[in-house]
């Protein structure tokens, strides 16, 4: 941990391949990956898988330091504190080429502001250097390449992204990406995540009242939920629903507490979105919180209408909206909100 705080801002990728013997390695593609390849590709992140979980469609880990979810052509990778996510690409593309003859695809690189830039190692000391070391590091065939910082008001919440793709097919029409970014939570909810001290609970049954206690196991009810408590404090948890993840981090200490929600859906069920959303919000009244929805370009024309309509009832305000686009990946709407008063409304 750094001197300063934990780093609780994720930096998240999710990485695309593309499949050159699909009936040899038939569905399960990259869930073939042995486990020590995904612990070499972790030991160059710098961090370890805590528990894991798969359903017939996906793996899911949760890590020491966030998750990983392996589907048979994607992988999602997200990891926090002072982690080096952008060094698992060469492994993971060495692994994938070697012992599967997978290539490479799209890249998608996102992440908030973090909380203690100065403290962040190589390559994440600033996003230029990011975006240096993905240009150097991943193939030529990526050739549709974006950066961009999406701003807000609030200098502390800025959305940067990445994206390098092969070429410019929307592969996900109907999917969307939630990922959600909260400061400066309630203090009282935020000690719904620490342990009692002496408590001889295991990590993962002090996890699991947690996820009663705050109410997460709500938020999809359908969910098989792999979750986990550290100690003294600090919580994450992966959800798993037929081919859908859901994922919540929450780093509860006052000061720099910051919690994180992040998960997929179809845009023909937005109704969920505002479920999602209002129980999230619920859950840990932030001080400030960040919603970026990727989609397909048609959809986002009114996601943040929806996205704004669902908190706004709860006592939050839209401080500001943007959206930029991205070659294959589709737009990114990134909204922020705080609240209107200090108190939130109870309903
Ligand atoms: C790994 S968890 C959740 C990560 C998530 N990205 C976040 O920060 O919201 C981080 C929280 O667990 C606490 N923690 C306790 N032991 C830890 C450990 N061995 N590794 C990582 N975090 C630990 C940290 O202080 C922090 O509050």
């Amino acid at each position: 941990m750094a001197l300063s705080g934990f780093e609780g801002f994720e930096k998240r990728l999710e990485l695309h391949f593309y499949d050159h013997n699909p009936t040899i390695n038939h569905q399960l593609g990259l869930r073939k990956l042995e486990f020590e390849s995904i612990q070499q590709i972790l030991q160059a992140v710098q961090c370890t898988v805590v528990s894991a979980v798969g359903n017939s469609y996906f793996d899911s880990y949760v890590l020491s330091e966030s998750s990983l979810f392996v589907y048979p052509t994607k992988i999602i990778i997200k990891t926090c504190g002072t982690t080096q996510l952008l060094k698992s690409i060469i492994p993971l593309i060495y692994f994938a080429n070697n012992h599967l003859n997978f290539t490479l695809s799209s890249v998608c690189y996102t992440r908030g502001s973090f909380i203690f830039p100065k403290s962040q190692p190589f390559p994440h000391t600033s996003f230029n250097d990011e975006v240096s070391y993905l240009e150097n590091t991943i193939p030529s065939n990526l050739c549709y390449k974006k950066a961009s910082i999406l701003p807000s008001k609030s200098s502390s919440h800025s959305w940067h992204v990445f994206t390098a793709t092969q070429n410019l097919h929307h592969n996900h029409r109907d999917q969307y990406t939630m990922e959600i970014c909260m400061t400066e939570l309630d203090p009282i909810l935020a000690g719904n995540f620490f342990r009692r001290p002496d408590d001889e609970k295991s990590g993962h049954s002090a996890g699991k009242e947690m996820t009663e206690l705050t109410g997460i196991n709500e938020i999809n009810k359908e969910a098989l939920i792999c979750d986990f408590a550290f100690d003294p404090c600090g919580y994450s948890m992966n959800g798993i629903d037929r081919e859908r993840y859901s994922t919540i981090h929450v780093t509860p200490e006052n000061g720099y507490s910051y919690a994180s929600f992040e998960c997929v859906g179809s845009v023909n069920n937005d109704d969920n979105i505002v479920h999602v959303l209002r129980k999230v919000v619920q859950i840990f009244r932030p001080g400030t919180m960040s919603v970026s929805i990727t989609t397909c370009d048609e959809y986002n024309n009114d996601v943040w209408r929806k996205v704004a309509g669902a908190v706004e009832p709860l006592g939050l305000k839209c401080r500001s909206c943007v959206m930029d686009q991205f070659p294959a990946i589709g737009a990114i709407v990134f909204q922020t909100f705080s609240p209107i008063r200090r108190k939130y409304a109870t309903k």
